[in-house]
């Protein structure tokens, strides 16, 4: 299998707290883009005291309360699959911090991490905090949710978003990349795909290339996979039948996301 495919674990922590996904920089050719995915029972605490990184808390599935440090936010959260297609909640907490996520009911969470040394206020983005964008035409379509975007300029690393795909239907296309530190053509940005379809059963596809191709592969990727973009162009090919949601974590050097498009396939935005 692509080191660059994580499929999901059932890593029982404490009770009724699972890491459903972990990507570390120690375990993950990726420095700056850290993510967890944590389902939660109800009633069940995760906790974690973040060190030299900044979080965002995404509430993906159900409700939850957050404290961070002294504050507290509850009932978080909007829906019950990411498929009802409308905005979640989100906690953005700075480095140094200390944070705890209880599950109202059962409820996955997704822990967006970066390197962070500046502590910046905890934020709570509101569901309705999110821009929403319609994005391309034809099968080009997709639907986004920005939860933290570089025009928002609360996290010192963090871009967080949501991208839902139609059947038969791709994004993340016509491939683009952004692994060159050479503003203002390009921003080094690392990135992770959190996967889910409708209905669950269903794949995507997914490829992550180089010009040159030393990197190039071309990865079935299931419901609750992860795939990691440490450089190179990263489209997602959806299949008649399936809606596709993936959640973005990017970070880098450079809080902008200015991405490449592949010269080869530019002409698709044309049309
Ligand atoms: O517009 C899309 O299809 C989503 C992508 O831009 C995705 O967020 C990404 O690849 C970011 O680099």
């Amino acid at each position: 299998m692509s080191k660059l495919l994580r499929k999901p674990e059932k890593n029982e922590i404490s009770q009724g707290v699972t890491i459903a996904q972990e990507v570390t920089a120690g375990n993950s050719p990726l420095e700056y883009v850290g993510f967890k995915i944590v389902d939660l029972a109800s009633g069940a605490k995760y906790s974690e005291v973040l060190g030299k990184q900044e979080c965002c808390i995404v509430a993906v599935t159900g409700k939850i309360n957050v404290t961070a440090d002294e504050e507290v936010f509850e009932n978080l959260g909007t829906r019950e699959s990411v498929f009802e297609k409308v905005p979640t909640d989100s906690v953005y907490v700075s480095n140094d911090r200390r944070f705890e996520v209880e599950g109202i009911g059962q409820a996955r969470v997704a822990l967006c991490y970066s390197p962070s040394e500046k502590q910046l206020p905890t934020r709570l983005i509101k569901a309705s905090d999110n821009g929403i964008e319609q994005r391309g035409i034809l099968n080009n379509k997709r639907l986004v949710h920005n939860i933290l975007p570089d025009s928002d300029p609360t996290a010192n690393s963090l871009l967080v978003v949501e991208v839902f795909t139609e059947s038969g239907n791709w994004s993340s296309y016509p491939p683009h990349k952004h692994d060159r530190d050479n503003l203002p053509e390009e921003s080094f940005l690392e990135e992770s795909y959190y996967h889910e379809m409708n209905p669950p059963q269903g794949f995507v596809f997914q490829r992550v290339y180089t010009d040159d191709r030393s990197l190039d592969e071309t990865m079935t990727v299931e419901n609750g996979d992860v795939v990691l973009v440490p450089v190179g162009y990263h489209p997602v090919g959806v299949p008649d039948g399936y809606t596709s949601y993936y959640l973005n974590v990017m970070a880098g050097p450079t809080r902008i996301w200015k991405f490449y498009n592949d010269p080869d396939h530019e002409w698709i935005l044309k049309r």
